[in-house]
């Protein structure tokens, strides 16, 4: 066996060792490939007590413009090394780890820019009686410090979803990365170290989750807490966090409509793509495919046809498409649930097979909503299909549920899709494509049990920035 790397907290620029340490684990291979310091409490208050120190030295929206940009070159740079990290800890194939690498250049770029555009606005308080010789206007000041907290499954780009926002607007970032996937936060922080972010406006502090969120949230020099991840955590950080901010990125069953009037060709290549995808494990990954009844024989057909053609293996191979899942555990719970549904009447017309963490794309028919594959987050390779008659009835099958992130639509109906556009209770609908759509500076978040907060780096910073008001009486 290789041997295995050591890794150390990140903390006032500087790296940290700590007296325990964590295994990450290769998902494919199941064996360790690096380790990370597990911080303790006292590594989680300095690394606080940095990032509030850091507010108090000047760093101007310029020079935060040009750390993001050297970063983002840099990344560049590094594009192989960093996807393969990602297919190690992550067990994403090549071929989706240098997709990610690519989104997470562009999502530095994209807060470099906007670290230039943040501005107030002029209120005209004179037009009131009695303030004529008043003037008025409003600043964006940066919240100060911020706890930002992510999942294992898109461990590159949703870090760089929140510290890059969070740097563009002025704030000081404590980084708590997944201890699934820890690596590349930790070679992301290399890079802004090497791009000269000045000490103390980014900490990575590694280790057991719940401890290191209950120090934080312990913590009142924390000002704000942005987390994504499962609904069961972002509850127990909305009930702790008290007044403070909160943004959450939870979970979701998205639902995509297959309309019989859709471009059929187009409405299987992105519902099979955009399903298995990451081994399912994506919050916008399709669960519910709802097909009108008069095209889902076809439909389901071809979308077995299609999903059968999947390479399913070493995620290293430029030629597989779906890798392995998170944990062996994962992938076990997964094909119970497939069973459960099985066992409950529903029909598996493909897939439905396991090899250690790998689980075969699969297909469910003949379903019940209230299936765990239906009703829960599955975050994993399995979608289900259901049919339609009505619109009235699909919109309100796609409504039955807790969660309301993203949705799919396929129409050429624009009646239909404006229906939708209204009615459907999402953050984002996207029409001809599935749930699974999204670009790095589009609005992005959810309603319901999905969360709350949009992300993309100018609704971030809108969120991790106070408006204040400032008032001259000439
Ligand atoms: N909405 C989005 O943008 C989005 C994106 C990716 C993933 N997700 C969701 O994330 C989930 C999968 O990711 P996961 O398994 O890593 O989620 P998770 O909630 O298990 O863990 C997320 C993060 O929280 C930490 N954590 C765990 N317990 C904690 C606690 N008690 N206090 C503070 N932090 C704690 C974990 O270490 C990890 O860093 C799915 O529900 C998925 O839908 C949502
Ligand atoms: O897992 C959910 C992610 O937010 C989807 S994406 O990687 O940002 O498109």
């Amino acid at each position: 066996m290789g041997a295995v790397q050591q890794y150390k907290l990140f903390i006032d620029g500087k790296w940290e060792q700590a007296d325990q340490t964590m295994e990450v684990i290769d998902k494919f291979t199941l064996k360790p490939f690096a380790a990370i310091a597990k911080a303790r409490r006292q590594h989680v208050t300095a690394a606080v007590q940095s990032a509030h120190a850091a507010l108090k030295t000047p760093f101007s929206p310029f020079e935060r413009y040009k750390v993001l940009s050297k970063v983002a070159q840099l990344l560049q740079e590094h594009r192989e090394d960093f996807a393969n990290t990602l297919v190690l800890e992550v067990g994403k194939p090549i071929r989706e780890s240098l997709g990610e690498v690519d989104r997470a250049i562009q999502t530095l770029i994209i807060s470099a820019e906007e670290a230039k555009r943040i501005h107030g606005e002029g209120v005209p308080v004179e037009a009131a009686a009695g303030s004529e010789k008043r003037i008025a206007f409003t600043m964006r000041v940066p919240v100060g410090v911020i706890a930002a907290i992510t999942p294992f499954n898109v461990p590159l780009n949703l870090v760089c979803h929140k510290i890059c926002p969070a740097i563009a607007a002025g704030n000081s970032v404590i980084l708590k990365p997944s201890d699934l996937t820890p690596i590349v936060s930790l070679k992301l922080a290399e890079l802004f170290s090497e791009a000269g972010l000045p000490s103390g406006r980014l900490q990575v502090v590694t280790g057991d989750g719940p401890e290191i969120g209950t120090w934080l949230l312990d913590n009142e020099q924390v000002r704000m807490f942005s987390f994504t991840g499962s609904l069961r955590v972002g509850q127990l950080i909305r009930q702790k966090a008290g007044i403070r901010k909160v943004a959450l990125e939870l979970g979701n069953n998205s639902a995509t409509i297959v309309h019989k009037d859709c471009n059929m060709d187009q409405a299987v290549e992105m519902v099979a793509v955009k399903s298995f995808n990451n081994s399912g494990q994506v919050c916008i990954s399709v669960q519910r495919v709802f097909v009108h009844e008069d095209i889902k024989a076809e439909f389901a057909r071809r979308l077995k046809e299609r999903t059968e053609q999947f390479v399913v293996g070493n995620p290293h191979d430029k030629q597989t498409d779906i890798g392995p899942m998170i944990s062996l555990k994962e992938a076990e719970r997964v094909e119970g649930w497939v069973q459960e549904a099985v066992d409950q009447g529903a029909s598996l017309i493909s897939g439905g097979k396991r090899d250690g963490a790998l689980y075969y794309p699969t297909i469910l028919t003949d379903i019940k909503p209230e299936m765990k594959v239906c009703r829960q987050e599955v975050f994993g390779p399995v979608v289900s299909i259901d049919t339609y008659q009505e619109i009235d009835e699909v919109i309100h099958k796609v409504n039955d549920s807790e969660y309301g992130l993203q949705a799919g639509l396929f129409t050429n109906d624009l009646a239909f899709a404006m229906k939708a556009a209204k009615e459907i209770e999402v953050g984002g609908l996207i029409i001809n494509d599935a749930s699974a759509y999204r670009v790095d500076h589009m609005p992005y978040g959810g309603v319901k049990n999905s969360g709350t907060g949009k992300e993309g780096p100018s609704y971030a910073i809108e969120e991790m920035t106070e408006e204040k008001l400032i008032v001259i009486n000439l």
